[in-house]
């Protein structure tokens, strides 16, 4: 394993380009761990010394394979599972031990939700919204509305529940956790099981959540997911947080490809080669190489190619993604399957 995997690395919120997401780097963190550890009774060790550090307003996206934890610390923050060891404060208070004082600010959607069956997803929310002191009577039906229709649930809202796709019930998880303001969202893989309309409609709304000011903690195990919703990630890795910090920062850490297009592949790779280009890959036209140090001049190798006779198509550096950087610091495949 890479020796930076030994240790989780922050990345420095400056040295990136500008993500976009209007957080600043000093914003007081929501979420903050140090040495969270949970060890199963079985021995299973899941979580291992967490030091994530989560900044308000940020969508925030927590990414690793299947098993490497997210689940575990998600629970952790919580307050459904104990931790072994270590500390973790949400919104400023310490949990487990201020979760009573906590949870009212923060929506969560952990689980495949369980609505009752019998009931409309309309009924759902008003029992839910019932159960709440602190809900006022009065409101409470343009409330309920007010949520179904957020989450795209309007013309379904009387519908029994157990009628409901996994994407309805997903949604219908979230419109009860919209009932009430909140200052942070959990979403544990809120996409999963939904078809790419749904993804793309749950993404949306995560993003019109935070532009309204919550910060956002979702869990995932999709690359892509996470590179078009979060301003932030972390990455695990059985049970290790390999790296944290603006997505744009994490994925300029993987030096990404260069690729130049030719009808004359096999020369092109020769002339990167005698320039030591490493990485060599031939695809039909497409030659492939790991990106050159930023002190190569680009310029350089295109010349030095059309000099060797190559005619050359297109030729550019890809920008490396987050695949790229967890490849990097694990030396393994991003293996969705654990
Ligand atoms: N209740 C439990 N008892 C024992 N081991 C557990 C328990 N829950 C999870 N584990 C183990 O802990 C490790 C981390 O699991 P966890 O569910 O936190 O990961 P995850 O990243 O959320 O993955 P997934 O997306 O599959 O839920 C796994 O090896 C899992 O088998």
């Amino acid at each position: 394993m890479d020796r930076t995997a030994d240790r989780a690395a922050d990345v420095a919120p400056d040295t990136g380009p500008d993500t976009g997401s209007g957080v600043a780097p000093d914003a007081d963190p929501v979420i903050e761990t140090r040495g969270l550890t949970k060890r199963y009774r079985g021995g299973q060790l899941a979580v291992d010394g967490l030091d994530l550090r989560v900044p308000g307003g940020s969508v925030f996206g927590f990414l690793g394979p299947n098993g490497s934890g997210k689940t575990t610390t998600i629970r952790m923050l919580m307050g459904l599972v104990e931790p072994t060891s270590g500390t973790a404060r949400v919104l400023g208070s310490p949990v487990p031990a201020a979760v009573r004082t906590v949870l009212p600010h923060v929506g969560a959607l952990i689980e495949g939700p369980a609505p009752y069956g019998f009931l409309t997803g309309r009924d759902n929310l008003l029992r839910l919204d019932r159960a709440d002191p602190t809900a006022d009577p009065r409101t409470r039906r343009a409330r309920v509305e007010g949520a179904l229709e957020r989450v795209g649930l309007g013309a379904a809202a009387g519908k029994r529940a157990k009628a409901y796709s996994l994407g309805m019930k997903q949604r219908l998880g979230l419109a009860a956790a919209l009932l009430r303001p909140r200052r942070l969202l959990v979403l544990d893989e809120p996409t999963n099981g939904l078809d790419p309309q749904g993804m793309r409609e749950i993404r949306a709304l995560v993003r019109e959540l935070a532009s309204e000011g919550t910060t956002v903690f979702l869990s995932s195990h999709l690359l892509d997911e996470i590179e078009q919703v979060c301003d932030h990630a972390a990455v695990m890795a059985r049970g290790r947080l390999l790296v944290q910090g603006p997505v744009a920062a994490l994925a300029a850490r993987a030096r990404g490809r260069l690729v130049v297009t030719t009808p004359d592949p096999d020369t092109a790779a020769r002339v990167l080669r005698e320039h030591g280009a490493g990485g060599l890959a031939v695809e039909g036209e497409r030659v492939g190489a790991d990106a050159p140090p930023p002190d190569t001049e680009l310029a350089d190798l295109n010349t030095a190619l059309v000099r060797a006779g190559v005619r050359v198509r297109s030729f550019g550096v890809e920008r490396g993604t987050l695949e790229d950087a967890f490849v990097a610091l694990t030396g393994e495949g991003f293996d969705v399957a654990g």
